[in-house]
């Protein structure tokens, strides 16, 4: 579904401590209608507290929660045109599945024909239609997933909340749950703010990630220039493997590229940002971006050079660690699996060339932690 750029979640200068600890300050966040938006982040940075603070399980110390236009900073919970889908999703074990769904409506007191209808159609968009009569213990960890998903939903949220809502389940469930979820979201067209310490659910859901740390906004992006474009070396490490060589700029050569002592030796880089000779850098490459050449034993090069030390087939790919030459630094390499290619036949402690793809090199300040 197309996303309408209205904003229906508003977050302005949030404040929430416990005692003294603040774990958010000043935390403004906008997020718009229909997007499907997960906060990322390591335990404890806050991204739980931000999701209650929006539900109204929490009260803001200072700022302001709107939704759908409306300031909702006062207003408590069950007011609020929000629902949330917790990690242990709670359904009530003693109720019928459809009663279970049916159970909001009850309480507010809707009448019994439109509960049925509602129920049933909630029912139908998670495919559990047919397990209308069964209790809780009688289905799947992935089904349960789906009945809270569909309780949730049943009462037309403008926005659904989800805490770590597939950490329960296991490995090939959660990625099919991941791609249910998606779809599932798309078909609804509800705003879904997902919450997650996992990056790889990260990068496979969302339209648009927030990666916290310590209750600070690090990065806001789609998953690909999170990916591609960390912004800086926390977002760069949390997100993804990723090779960090350090470099000294010796000149800038021209307005993208810079000549540097990279890993020892002297290579051109693509640096945006202005900097100064004698300069430390960060130089970031993923896996992927990195190359592997042949190398005659007594070529100089402009190459960094290192010896392979362990190849790994994972079916798609070729995952190889080298170490480098100039300072034992292991460096992981991830090449499309080609039966054809020649450079496949690298054996172990062969000494090669480490280059990357030109211009899929991020370079941050060395600052930039
Ligand atoms: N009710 C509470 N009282 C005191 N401190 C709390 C309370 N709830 C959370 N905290 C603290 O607030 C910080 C942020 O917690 P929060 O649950 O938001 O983190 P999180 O990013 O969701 O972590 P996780 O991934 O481990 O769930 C933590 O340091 C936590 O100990």
């Amino acid at each position: 579904m197309e996303t309408t750029k209205k904003p229906i979640v508003e977050l302005r200068s949030l404040k929430k401590a416990y005692g003294d600890n603040t774990i958010i300050n000043d935390f403004n966040l906008t997020i718009n209608n229909g997007e499907f938006v997960t906060i990322l982040g390591p335990s404890g940075c806050g991204k739980t507290t931000v999701l209650r603070l929006i539900a109204g399980f929490e009260e803001a110390n200072g700022g302001q929660i709107i939704i759908d236009g409306e300031d909702v900073t006062n207003i408590p919970a069950e007011q609020r045109h929000v629902n949330t889908v917790f990690q242990s999703y709670a359904l009530f074990p003693h109720m019928t599945i459809f009663d279970n769904v049916a159970f909001g409506l009850r309480m507010q007191k809707v009448a019994e024909t439109e509960i049925k209808t509602r129920v049933l159609d909630a029912l139908r968009m998670v495919q559990l239609e047919e397990m209308a009569d069964r209790k809780p213990a009688q289905l799947s960890g992935g089904q349960q997933q789906r009945i809270a998903i569909a309780r949730a939903v049943v009462n037309k949220p403008k926005v659904l909340l989800l805490d770590e809502s597939l950490s329960a389940l296991d490995y090939k469930l959660r990625k099919q749950m991941q791609n249910e979820l998606k779809s599932l979201q798309r078909q609804l067209g509800i705003t879904f703010i997902f919450v997650t310490h996992d990056q790889e659910e990260a990068l496979t859901m969302s339209d648009r990630i927030i990666v916290l740390r310590k209750g600070n906004i690090e990065q806001d992006g789609s998953p690909r220039e999170i990916y591609e474009e960390p912004r800086n070396l926390f977002v760069a490490k949390f997100i993804g493997e990723i090779n960090i060589f350090d470099a000294t700029v010796i000149e800038r050569v021209d307005e993208q590229r810079v000549r540097a002592n990279v890993e020892g030796r002297i290579c051109d880089i693509y640096v945006e940002q202005p900097v100064q000779p004698n300069q430390k850098l960060k130089v970031l490459l993923r896996p992927e971006d990195v190359l592997l050449e042949e190398l005659d034993d007594d070529e100089h090069t402009t190459k960094i050079i290192g010896y392979i030390r362990e190849r790994n087939y994972k079916g798609m790919t070729l995952e190889s660690t080298v170490e480098l030459e100039h300072n034992g630094k292991m460096v992981l390499v991830s090449e499309f699996f080609n039966e054809d290619d020649p450079n496949i036949d690298h054996s172990l402690d062969q000494r090669v060339g480490v280059t990357w793809i030109e211009k899929w090199e991020v370079v941050l300040n060395d600052e930039d932690e």
